[in-house]
């Protein structure tokens, strides 16, 4: 049995989606904190606790002594708020993720899949991003990912853990039959923000940035489908269980995106207008981060499927359908 910390999240519950299909055997650790019962399949089994007490881990482990592995994307993940409140960030990134890795230990489950991020290199040096690349965070959400990191090694190596983890770059789209999406409150990520316009539930978009040192000034990222992302954790966690080395995997389509370009991309797919308006950076972010998944796709076999078109038509089926009715 897997457990899915953080389950009811949007990658969470793209990750239940995709297990709940296959017939794994499956059960949903969160608080809610940021998740939603909505995005869960109603068969699915759910435990509600919080990492922070050893209590509520300690229950769900006995309550399903089955589980043999975890995939862990429970987590604060936002790059803003996490220069503004720094404490949250490692309270609950790192200080709780202790108390999941102590409460597997006593109950002998050492796999482990979970969620890094490509905020861990940093500026980079050099694109696109290998997983070689160096690791210098520019913000404090990038740094309590790369302490798990390092920490869950740290326990690799003295405890005999066996884990991936997986560096997504910018998670974006929704499942294709348009069941759950990206619902995040207050929502801060790009695209469910420009889609707000486009539906007209917010008047404008405020670009951050408009003096990178990229081709028009604005950021640039590589987006990469939640679907993908799901099917790449299944895929790391069999690796595991056959196979002795212990992966750390950049997921990625390898294309990147300036913002002032999704915001196009956006109106040619919708056919409607967004406004925006150019603002200042906001603190934390890298310039351009594009990355190599060639080493996911040579150890596990994982590739992405998905292009932006895709990531956004899917996205915005969810979107309108979820968020356009209400105005
Ligand atoms: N969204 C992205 O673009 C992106 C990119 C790279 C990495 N990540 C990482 O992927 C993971 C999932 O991101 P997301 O966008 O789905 O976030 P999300 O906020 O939608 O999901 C996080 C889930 O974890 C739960 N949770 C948080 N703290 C908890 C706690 N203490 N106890 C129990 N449950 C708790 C929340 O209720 C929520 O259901 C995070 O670890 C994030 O850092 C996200
Ligand atoms: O109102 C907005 C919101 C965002 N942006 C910009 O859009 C880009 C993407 O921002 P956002 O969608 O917030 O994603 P990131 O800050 O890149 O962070 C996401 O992607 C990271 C990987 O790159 C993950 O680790 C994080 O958890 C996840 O929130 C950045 O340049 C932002 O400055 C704007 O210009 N205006």
């Amino acid at each position: 049995m897997i457990a899915v910390v953080g389950g009811a999240g949007y990658i969470g519950s793209h990750m239940v989606k995709y297990l709940h299909e296959r017939d794994e055997s499956i059960v949903v650790f969160d608080n809610f904190s940021t998740g939603h019962m909505e995005l869960l399949p109603p068969a699915v089994k759910v435990v509600r606790g919080d990492l922070a007490s050893l209590d509520d881990l300690r229950a769900l482990f006995s309550q399903y002594p089955m589980i043999d592995s975890v995939i862990h994307f429970a987590a604060f993940a936002y790059v803003g708020e996490s220069v503004m409140d720094p404490s949250k960030y490692y309270r609950n990134n790192l200080a709780n993720t202790i108390n999941l890795l102590d409460v597997m230990l006593e109950t002998g489950v050492k796999h482990l899949v979970f969620s890094s991020t490509c905020a861990t290199y940093g500026n980079p040096v050099s694109l696109p991003i290998t997983e070689e690349h160096s690791q210098q965070p520019i913000n404090p959400y990038g740094r309590t990912k790369l302490m798990m990191e390092q920490m869950i090694e740290d326990y690799a190596v003295a405890y005999g853990f066996k884990f991936a983890a997986l560096r997504y770059f910018n998670a974006a789209g929704a499942a294709p039959d348009g069941t759950i999406g990206e619902w995040h409150e207050p929502e801060t990520h790009l695209i469910p923000l420009i889609m707000d316009v486009a539906i007209g539930k917010r008047e404008s978009i405020h670009v951050f940035g408009s003096d990178f040192n990229t081709f028009d000034g604005t950021c640039i990222r590589d987006y990469i489908h939640v679907m993908d992302l799901a099917d790449a954790h299944f895929k790391a966690l069999n690796y595991l269980k056959h196979d002795v080395q212990n992966l750390k995997l950049n997921l990625s389509n390898g294309q990147g995106y300036s913002n002032l370009q999704i915001i196009k991309e956006i109106e040619n797919i919708t056919n409607l207008k967004v406004n925006y308006v150019m603002a200042n950076r906001r603190p934390g972010d890298p310039e351009k981060l594009i990355g190599c998944a060639d080493k996911a796709k040579q150890i596990i076999g994982w590739e992405p499927s998905y292009d932006l078109h895709e990531i956004i038509e899917t996205a915005w089926n969810w979107h309108e359908a979820k968020f356009g009715g209400s105005l």
